[in-house]
């Protein structure tokens, strides 16, 4: 890379490239960021920015590009987002005084887990980096987003629990010791995961003693025990790695962190990333936003830290009966003071992002907007405290002094414009009044001039010289000038500084004074100002720990009161939670599809599941019927239930539920590369394997991705393994198509068969969508063919050959003669001849579409393609 002869600048960039070896490193010169060698040539190539070459007499051609240090964010953010780091290097003195070489260093690195800009965080989400550690059996796992100030941490011995937990913290960076790196399971994960950064460590960054002295002096305490975590020595481990990169990214130490949340992964309800995706918790499987998501339903939320929280809640589930309630009675009284909550949820709109504005200032990065935008906050506190007054549930006390916020909101409300410019040293942040010093020096800049005219005139007059003039050069500063002709007239204290051809020069200790300040003025008020803002700054700094704590008072009581708003809006009811295995849901409802819906009334049903008789319920039904649609929001209601929110149905108990487990319909998966049915086995693999006797189990069809005495003997097999499992079963609602696993009920204590009801008329069904006891033994695949435009022809031929198959005939045997001289397939193998391979590309692509879950666009173009398709069969 190097020539055997660089400038001098040049060996600055390189020795300090080579402290960052793996980061793109933004060297500050003059107004610009440039970039050298194949940094440049990423740089250019990612930000589409010309690649040019530095090319002094005595360099070598090195390639180069840049970009205008005001502009910087814009691009850092672009770099950030492709998942690459970047080391912003800054000059660290003043180019005009410096002498020689300017100094430089890196004063942060910017990595996707560790950002503090708006512009790259989404206020609804959290922004984690997570690490990894392992002690012995153990292993830890700590997650830091840095611009909350969030940092927790936990372990286990499990590692498919790490690996679910990393899921459901969703983090933008991983950081791993270099040791686990190649181990299962976590070199599979990071294999794949290509939009990841993972960042590797030294194992000794990891060790518990240094990572535990390393937390002791973040924290400043003598141990760990008031975190719950001095014996977690995994834990530990990871979290004291995580301080190690933080002080080696940010070059600072970060004072707002003062706590670490320890946490036990079993006491909370435990949803895989499959399932979360299958269930559309959060992302809607088709085009990955809220819209028509669990999340997009519960989340009324009106301030930023609320929404985080509710997104934190929807993935951590309670398990504890006594805390689900707690939530629960806040909700009921949120729900009992309907006005309160109205004028609650107003006056919290008004509450900017406290907890991150608060991170902001702490880092020392927050500008005079962002202190205004906190003291604005405070100043709304005042409104929300009188309206939680109405209100009675523990959970909206807050038993915290706010008088110190107050003070603080009073000192920037007194000190901070609030038209001040984002940039700070540009001028026009500090109040006037605030800072006499500060008040003179701005009236001294802006009123110099006419200070000026006011002293030739006064000298004018005084002298009685009508040419005298005040006039400035850089050699002498001020000075006034007078003709010669006239300079008898000069008084005494007029001292001589220049003589010219026709003008003497003069100074007077007027002059002088003004100059020695005016000069000056404008330098002394930026920096004088620059101190005013840091102190101010400064203050807020010392009450981060108050301004965090009530940041996350407000954000639970968003959330609940949004719990309380979404059930008044849409006439939810408390559940009651007990822990003997029993759901009793009465006349429940989809919270998502019932929304969703306009051409029909949504309607609701009552279903009972426990570890009695109604422990694996058989559920079968048309297609279309409504099937998923139970399944998925007896899930959902489970999950609401224990996040403490109220829940559509008009009565409900619901016992405590440690894992919910889903495997449905495989569509999602193909892009993967995987054959259906192998990630249909995998995730019924993944099942059968961790479900305990208080998990809930929804199978939404198994075995429908291979031939159907296959997948008939397997999921026969399954429901009969669920029901043992552990020797006493778990919770299941099995829908499917093969009718003959309703002979189950007949054979096992625990199973019931229960089918979605449809009314046959004319030729055609009317989905009735209730669901009743027993099961049935039609699909009524065909007319569901046809309601979804499959042409005439097409569903005739079906008919036909469904009837012969129903008497045991082959199908083929009247239409092809090719076929007819075949011999008849083996028993088993009847389905592989049923169809000729257009038909059964027709069938295939049917059942893999779920028409109810397309845009009508989407639908529209799934139906033509099908129709091509079937145009394509010749009869
Ligand atoms: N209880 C209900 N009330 C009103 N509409 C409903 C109800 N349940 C389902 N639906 C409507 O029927 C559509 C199909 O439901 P769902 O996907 O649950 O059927 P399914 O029986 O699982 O079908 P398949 O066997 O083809 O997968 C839903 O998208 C919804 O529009």
């Amino acid at each position: 890379m190097a020539t055997a002869k660089t400038t001098p600048m040049m060996q600055q960039y390189l020795s300090i490239k080579e402290r960052y070896p793996d980061v793109l490193l933004f060297y500050r010169m003059g107004d610009f960021y440039e970039m050298f060698f194949e940094d440049a040539q990423l740089a250019s190539r990612e930000l589409e920015i010309t690649l040019t070459s530095r090319n002094k007499k005595d360099e070598a051609a090195i390639p180069m590009c840049g970009v205008p240090h005001r502009a910087a964010r814009g691009y850092i953010a672009r770099l950030i987002e492709k998942g690459y780091k970047v080391a912003i290097c800054d000059q660290m003195e003043d180019p005009k005084s410096a002498k020689g070489l300017v100094k430089r260093d890196v004063v942060r690195v910017v990595t996707p887990g560790m950002i503090i800009e708006d512009e790259l965080l989404d206020e609804k989400s959290n922004n984690y980096i997570l690490a990894v550690s392992r002690c012995r059996q153990m292993l830890g796992l700590a997650s830091l987003d840095i611009s909350t100030g969030t940092f927790r941490l936990t372990e286990t011995k499990n590692p498919a629990a790490v690996i679910d937990e990393i899921m459901r913290v969703a983090p933008k960076e991983i950081l791993l010791p270099e040791s686990l790196v190649s181990d299962e399971p976590f070199c599979t994960i990071f294999g794949q995961d290509s939009n990841r950064a993972v960042s590797l460590m030294e194992d000794r960054m990891f060790a518990f003693d240094v990572s535990r002295r390393r937390l002791l002096e973040q924290f400043d305490t003598l141990s760990l025990e008031g975190f719950g975590c001095e014996s977690l020595k995994a834990g530990v481990g990871a979290a004291g790695a995580l301080i190690q990169y933080v002080s080696e990214t940010q070059r600072q130490k970060i004072e707002h962190l003062q706590s670490i949340q320890t946490y036990s992964l079993d006491r909370f309800l435990v949803v895989d990333d499959q399932s979360c995706r299958n269930l559309e918790l959060s992302a809607n499987l088709r085009n990955g936003t809220r819209q028509g998501t669990l999340l997009g339903i519960v989340d009324q939320t009106v301030t930023a830290m609320g929404g985080r929280l509710m997104a934190h809640w929807l993935r951590y589930p309670l398990l504890d009966p006594v805390r689900i309630e707690e939530r629960q009675d806040a909700v009921a009284d949120a729900i009992a003071q309907m006005q309160t909550r109205k004028q609650l949820r107003e006056s919290l709109k008004a509450v900017r992002d406290l907890e991150r504005l608060g991170s902001k200032i702490s880092m020392g990065h927050g500008n005079a907007r962002d202190l205004t935008a906190l003291k604005q906050s405070i100043q709304a506190l005042t409104a929300i405290f009188v309206n939680l007054e109405g209100l009675t549930a523990p959970f909206f006390r807050y038993d915290t002094d706010i008088g110190v916020l107050n003070e603080l909101a009073d000192l920037i409300d007194r000190a901070i414009r609030e038209d001040a410019p984002p940039v700070i040293g540009e001028g026009g942040m500090i109040r006037k009044g605030y800072h006499e010093e500060l008040d003179e020096l701005i009236r001294i800049s802006r009123d110099g001039k006419g200070w000026l005219a006011e002293l030739e005139e006064k000298e004018r007059n005084h002298t009685g010289i009508n040419t005298l003039k005040v006039r400035f050069n850089k050699v002498f500063g001020y000075f006034i000038e007078v003709p010669r002709s006239h300079s008898e007239a000069v008084p005494d204290h007029y001292v001589r500084k220049q003589t010219l051809v026709n003008a003497e020069r003069y100074i007077t200790d007027d002059l002088k004074q003004f100059e020695a300040r005016v000069l000056n003025a404008e330098e002394q008020r930026a920096s004088l100002e620059q101190e005013i803002f840091l102190d101010v700054r400064d203050k807020v700094k010392k009450r981060h720990t108050d301004i965090q704590d009530v940041a996350r008072f407000i954000a639970r009581v968003d959330c609940l009161a949004a719990f309380a708003e979404v059930a008044q809006n849409n006439d939810y009811c408390r559940p009651q939670i007990n822990t003997d295995g029993t759901l009793d849901i009465r006349e429940g409802r989809h919270p998502v599809v019932e929304k969703l819906i306009t051409a029909e009334r949504f309607v609701p049903n009552a279903i009972v599941l426990d570890n009695r008789e109604n422990q694996v319920l058989i559920i079968t039904g048309p297609n279309m019927a409504g099937k998923s649609t139970v399944l998925r929001q007896v899930a959902l209601m489970t999950i609401m239930a224990q996040m403490g929110a109220f829940v559509p149905a008009e009565r409900a108990g619901i016992s405590i539920t440690d894992r919910i487990f889903t495997r449905v319909g495989a569509l999602d998966n193909l892009s993967a590369g995987q054959s259906t049915f192998m990630v249909e086995m995998q995730e019924t693999a993944n099942i059968v394997n961790n479900a305990t006797a208080d998990s809930l189990i929804i199978l939404d069809e198994i075995g429908r991705g291979t031939s159907t005495y296959d997948g008939l003997s397997i999921a026969w097999a399954v429901a009969e393994y669920l029901h043992d499992l552990n020797g006493t079963g778990t919770r299941t609602l099995f829908a499917t198509h093969y009718h003959e696993l309703t002979e189950l009920e007949e054979q096992f204590d625990r199973v019931k068969n229960y089918n979605i009801a449809v009314k046959e008329w004319n030729e055609e069904i009317i989905f009735l969508r209730k669901l009743v006891k027993g099961g049935t033994n039609r699909s009524y695949g065909i007319q569901v063919a046809r309601l979804a435009g499959i042409p005439e022809p097409v569903v005739r031929r079906a008919k036909k050959i469904l009837a012969r198959v129903e008497a045991g005939e082959h199908p083929r045997v009247d239409n092809s003669a090719a076929a007819a001289k075949k011999t008849k397939p083996a028993k088993g193998h009847v389905q592989l001849g049923l169809f000729s391979s257009m038909e059964r590309k027709l069938v295939e692509s049917l059942q893999l579409m779920d028409v109810s879950r397309m845009t009508p666009i989407d639908a529209l173009n799934a139906l033509n393609e099908l129709q091509i398709k079937a145009q394509s069969i010749v009869y």
